[in-house]
């Protein structure tokens, strides 16, 4: 798992680290970084370094300062470095001498303007050195003309400026980079909302705050956690000890909710899958391995419920909800078992209590059940968990998974072609196959939505898909993550 810390837990290691070693050669520590980085992409890009052009975006803050030493870096490989200054009279001093004794051309804004903006459009490579963790809002106007102007890859240090370190909200002009070259460790903004794809590669670099840093805030789930976490079953085991997983979905108006949510479950574990529910010949006729019953009274027992996709929100849905929430065994409770949830406090009253329930809303379902997610979506999703006491998985761009306990866990989206109708209908057989295996909650959800994510990914292939085409590339997802867990054990 790949940690992730806020500003403020960063601030704290940084004020630890200072007790012993110099800020300054924190800086120095960071800006190498950035500048072997820089180095990199000028040769990926152009083919060299030596003769190339670089452009600095220098802010107010020591996130200037180490872009300027990072120029200094390149200037030393012979590279041709002109740094705009934002903030001309609190431009950081000493990196400022450094740069100019090295060889740097220093261009002021708004002064020369027109200098800055043929230096950042003529440059091979930009260095995004605006504003880091003390970042709040969009850019500001000066800086967003400059940034609109670039053309080449764009490294940004730290953060990549105008978004918000600890959430990931861009709320007007933001730099978009190709590369983020972070200290210690990722902040939430490179993770979450807009904040995850304005990073684009992020590179986290050990400038000596590691142990300081102390347990991550956020968790990532990599590829090869979820195949370390995935259940495979053990000569031993039959269709049942592998845990059978029951779906409650679908309707006479929304059969495919029923097939996609059945068929995710059919497809994620060797465990054997139940279907209780009005759409039971739909099910049947594309997947036979499938138990199906026309009601939920009929169904056997299972160790986990899928509850909700295509459901409606009724009489019959509420009668399904309230029989599954008694059978004491966890459940996953997606779409209109959210709204139902939402509209009837009473229904609460009939969970088993502390069975463990995973809800999984987007952001309308999210608002009926919790008020709107605004734009702290990991305080959204963690204040949600610890009120209702369940697994609160908050779709988006970047999935935030919130434990009642206050752990929260992100799957930083790959691309946006699954969000597609029908997509939730297949996380949520997903999540039910992992809980019936006994995977515990939380990671049986982050789990879910990262293998979700990745069959999207290898679905879409840059193109347009429907839920179908990801359901049918899960086998293939949970090859990939269970390869990766293969080869990192
Ligand atoms: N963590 C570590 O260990 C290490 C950290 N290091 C580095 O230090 C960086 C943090 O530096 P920092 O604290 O000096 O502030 P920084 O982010 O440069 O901001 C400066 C000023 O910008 C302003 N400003 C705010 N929002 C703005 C906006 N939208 N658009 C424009 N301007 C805006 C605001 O001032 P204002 O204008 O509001 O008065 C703010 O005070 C960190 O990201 C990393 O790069 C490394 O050197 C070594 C080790
Ligand atoms: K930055």
């Amino acid at each position: 798992m790949k940690g992730v810390w806020t500003v403020e837990r960063v601030r704290a290691a940084e004020r630890r680290v200072f007790e012993r070693t110099p800020e300054a050669t924190l800086m120095r520590r960071a800006a190498f970084a950035v500048g072997v980085r820089s180095a990199e992409l000028l040769t990926e890009h152009t083919g060299a370094v030596s003769g190339r052009r670089v452009a600095l975006l220098v802010g107010a803050g020591n996130n200037g300062g180490d872009a300027l030493w990072a120029g200094v870096f390149l200037l030393h490989r012979g590279v041709a470095v002109t740094a705009a200054l934002l903030a001309p009279e609190r431009t950081h001093a000493e990196g400022l001498v450094a740069f100019r004794r090295a060889g740097g051309r220093i261009v002021r804004v708004p002064e020369d303007t027109e200098a800055a903006h043929v230096a950042v459009s003529t440059a091979d490579l930009v260095i995004d050195g605006i504003v880091g963790l003390s970042g709040r809002g969009p850019l500001r106007p000066p800086a967003a003309e400059l940034v609109n102007l670039v053309t080449g890859p764009l490294v940004a240090v730290d953060v990549p400026s105008g978004v918000d370190p600890d959430t990931g909200a861009v709320a007007g002009p933001a730099v978009n980079a190709d590369v983020t070259v972070t200290f210690g460790g990722r902040k939430p903004g490179h993770v979450l909302a807009d904040g995850a794809v304005c990073s684009g590669a992020v590179h986290v670099v050990d400038i000596g705050l590691g142990d300081e840093l102390g347990e991550p805030d956020l968790v990532l789930l990599d590829a090869a956690d979820m195949g370390a976490l995935w259940p495979v079953p053990g000569p031993e085991d039959d269709k049942y000890t592998q845990g059978v997983v029951g779906v409650a979905a679908g309707s006479e108006t929304y059969p495919g909710a029923a097939v996609l949510a059945t068929g995710a479950a059919v497809l994620a574990t060797s465990g054997m899958v139940r279907y209780a529910g009005p759409a039971a010949d739909a099910v049947r006729t594309r997947w036979p391995e499938v138990i199906a019953t026309g009601s939920i009274n009929d169904a056997g027992r299972v160790q986990a419920w899928v509850v909700g996709p295509g459901l409606g929100t009724g009489a019959a849905g509420r009668e399904v909800l309230a029989t599954v929430l008694e059978k004491g065994v966890p459940v996953c409770a997606d779409a209109d078992a959210i709204n139902l949830l939402a509209a009837e406090t009473a229904l609460w009253d009939a969970r088993e209590p502390d069975t463990p329930l995973v809800l999984t809303p987007h952001d309308r379902e999210f608002a009926r059940l919790a008020g709107d997610v605004g734009d702290d979506r990991v305080a959204a999703a963690r204040r949600a968990a610890e009120r209702t006491n369940c697994v609160v998985l908050l779709k988006g761009h970047s999935t935030v998974v919130a434990a009642p306990d206050g752990r929260v866990l992100v799957n930083r989206a790959r691309g946006a072609w699954p969000a597609t109708a029908g997509s939730g209908d297949v996380l949520s057989g997903l999540i039910g196959a992992l809980l019936a295996s006994g995977v515990e909650p939380w990671l049986a959800a982050g789990c879910a939505a990262g293998v979700h994510e990745l069959a999207g990914d290898v679905a879409a292939d840059g193109a347009p898909i429907g839920a179908s085409a990801l359901l049918a590339a899960v086998p293939d997802a949970v090859r990939m993550v269970r390869a990766a867990a293969a080869a990192s054990a």
